[in-house]
């Protein structure tokens, strides 16, 4: 169990709009902090982490010449006082600025670097032959399409595919709340986003824009976060201490199997054997105390052997191979939770009643939702007692709740409204997984590409439905151990890609970095900027 988040952890989980970091910053101004002086502070800060990134990440491209694109507010200003300490610290610095105007701290520290000798150049490609590119241009106060010329310029810098280019606090283009392009907009190679993480950050629309990025922290107080967003918003990151502080470890001295979950998987066909065993291995993983695995009877023999301390139950099967119902003996009501869905084929929806009658926490995953698509989703999971979460991807989730308009919906925004109407947690996979509450929404900030690939969310049912049934003991509230199996699930992904590159992670692979002590001993690593932090107010 981790213990009380500091300050860093505490601001990592938290996501703001640009009207929600407008209000901070003005409580911090009304306080008596100077506007200039915090100004400074950021942007020392920026050049610290730039200058660690310069000396450790581009060694063998050095970077001397360094292009800084400088807009009309305060994000300009940022830049420009990031360029005067670049000068100071030997790197040759080239401004450009496409605005006659600037809001009057840019325009005096534009002056300020004209005075020390900071070269001015008139035209983009002036740049050309720049190391870097640093991106002033427009934070989050961008409040219209970036067009004309200035959609020229941003067109300039992406065309230098091979350059990298920093933006400060957002790339500019990207709109800070919905993430989206505003005309056209820097294509980043790494964002550092200042103070707060802006809701972009969040969207899955923003990433092609982000390249990696990074969280300045310049000491914002917590009261006055909390005064803007509350204590508890209703949206936030998952970060790693948020997750590790809901694993069911340490176990209880005096525990025994039964006490540590019983997960029922009803899972595979003919057709998909491999669903249910990927399930299985996920399930494993979890630590749940005692596994049982429902599949059709002829598939039966092909999961005893790499399960063998699960009990592997057959049940009547169709014609196809397919479940056609819960054998007799099951009685769905003795098991801690139940994890339905990978692997069934869509072909018979009276199996998915049967579960949806039970009174025990429910996994709903793949076929398992096709097949409740075909129900009324709404009004059957409201009626149901028990938890019920979702795992739909993007097009499961289309299909689950035609009546939402996915145009304008988000993940962010849809995922709430499903779990809204069903009392279900619905967990809206993707590159930035969303779990929903009635309540309240958590994404998954880190993940990689190498999970979009077939199997690897039946491996995340069954670590689910395990962590459920171990938890569901505890009387945890189900989207805890939602939060849980999502970061487990993603860190596997993110561990098994950097030692096998994004192409080696199968889903069979992947079962094999389920391994938590070994997971957890990368965990450092995602502490942002490698910082153990130092202080605890
Ligand atoms: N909020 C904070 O706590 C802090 C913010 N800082 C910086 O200040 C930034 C916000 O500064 P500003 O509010 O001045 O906003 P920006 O610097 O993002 O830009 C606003 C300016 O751009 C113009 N503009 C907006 N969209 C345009 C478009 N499409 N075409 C042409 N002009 C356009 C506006 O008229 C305005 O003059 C942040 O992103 C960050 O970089 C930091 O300096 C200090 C701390
Ligand atoms: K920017």
């Amino acid at each position: 169990m981790a213990g009380t988040p500091n300050r860093f952890q505490l601001i990592q989980q938290f996501a703001v709009t640009a009207a929600q970091m407008q209000a901070i910053e003005t409580r911090i101004f009304d306080a008596g902090m100077p506007v200039a002086a915090l100004m400074e502070k950021v942007a020392l800060n920026i050049t610290r982490h730039l200058l660690s990134i310069l000396h450790s990440e581009y060694t063998s491209t050095p970077v001397n010449l360094i292009g800084v694109l400088v807009g009309p507010g305060h994000n300009g200003g940022d830049a420009l006082v990031v360029a005067r300490e670049l000068l100071y610290r030997g790197y040759r610095v080239l401004l450009y600025s496409p605005f006659s105007k600037h809001k009057p701290l840019t325009a005096d520290h534009f002056r300020y670097a004209a005075s020390l000798g900071i070269e001015i150049v008139e035209a983009i490609a002036q740049l050309a032959d720049c190391d870097l590119i640093i991106d002033g241009m427009f934070g989050f106060g961008l409040e219209r399409p970036i067009q004309g010329d200035l959609a020229q310029i941003v067109e300039t810098v992406n065309s230098w595919w091979n350059k990298p280019v920093f933006s400060i606090d957002i790339p500019s283009g990207i709109h800070t709340d919905t993430g989206l392009v505003l005309g056209t907009a820097i294509r980043a190679t790494k964002t550092f986003c200042l103070g707060l993480w802006k809701l972009a950050f969040l969207r899955e629309e923003a990433l092609p824009w982000l390249g990696t990025s990074e969280l300045i922290d310049f000491d914002i107080p917590v009261t006055d976060i909390h005064a803007v967003l509350g204590v508890s918003p209703d949206l936030r990151r998952l970060t790693p201490e948020l997750a590790r502080s809901h694993l069911p470890i340490p176990l209880p001295q005096n525990t025994h199997k039964y006490k540590q979950g019983h997960l029922l998987i009803i899972a595979g066909s003919r057709r998909y054997t491999g669903a249910a065993l990927l399930s299985g291995l996920g399930a494993r993983a979890s630590g749940v105390g005692m596994l049982s695995i429902a599949v059709p009877e002829s598939i039966k023999p092909l999961l005893s052997f790499p399960l063998p301390e699960a009990l592997i139950i057959g049940c009547p099967e169709t014609d196809n191979g397919a479940i056609a119902s819960i054998a007799d003996h099951i009685n769905l009501d003795s098991y801690d939770a139940i994890a339905c869905g990978p692997g069934l084929t869509a072909d018979n929806v009276s199996v998915i009643q049967t579960v949806l009658n039970s009174h025990r926490p429910l996994v709903l995953d793949a076929d398992g939702l096709n097949l409740l698509a075909k129900l009324d989703p709404v009004t059957t999971l409201s009626n149901r007692q028990a938890a019920t979460i979702l795992t739909p991807h993007r097009r499961e989730f289309k299909r689950l709740f035609p009546q939402l308009n996915h145009e304008s919906h988000t993940s962010i925004e849809g995922s709430r409204e499903a779990a809204r109407l069903t009392g279900a947690v619905v967990i809206l996979k993707g590159a930035r997984t969303c779990i929903a509450t009635a309540e309240s929404v958590i994404i998954n900030p880190e993940s990689t590409p190498a999970l979009a690939r077939g199997g690897s969310g039946d491996v995340l049912t069954g670590l689910l439905g395990g962590i459920l049934a171990i938890q569901s003991r505890r009387s945890q509230p189900p989207e805890l151990s939602a939060q849980v199996a999502v970061w487990w699930h993603s860190l596997a992904g993110i561990v098994a890609a950097s030692d096998r590159t994004e192409l080696g992670v199968d889903a069979f692979t992947l079962t094999q970095y389920l391994n938590l002590k070994q997971l957890l001993s990368h965990f450092p690593q995602f502490t942002p900027n490698g910082n153990i932090p130092r202080y605890n107010n």
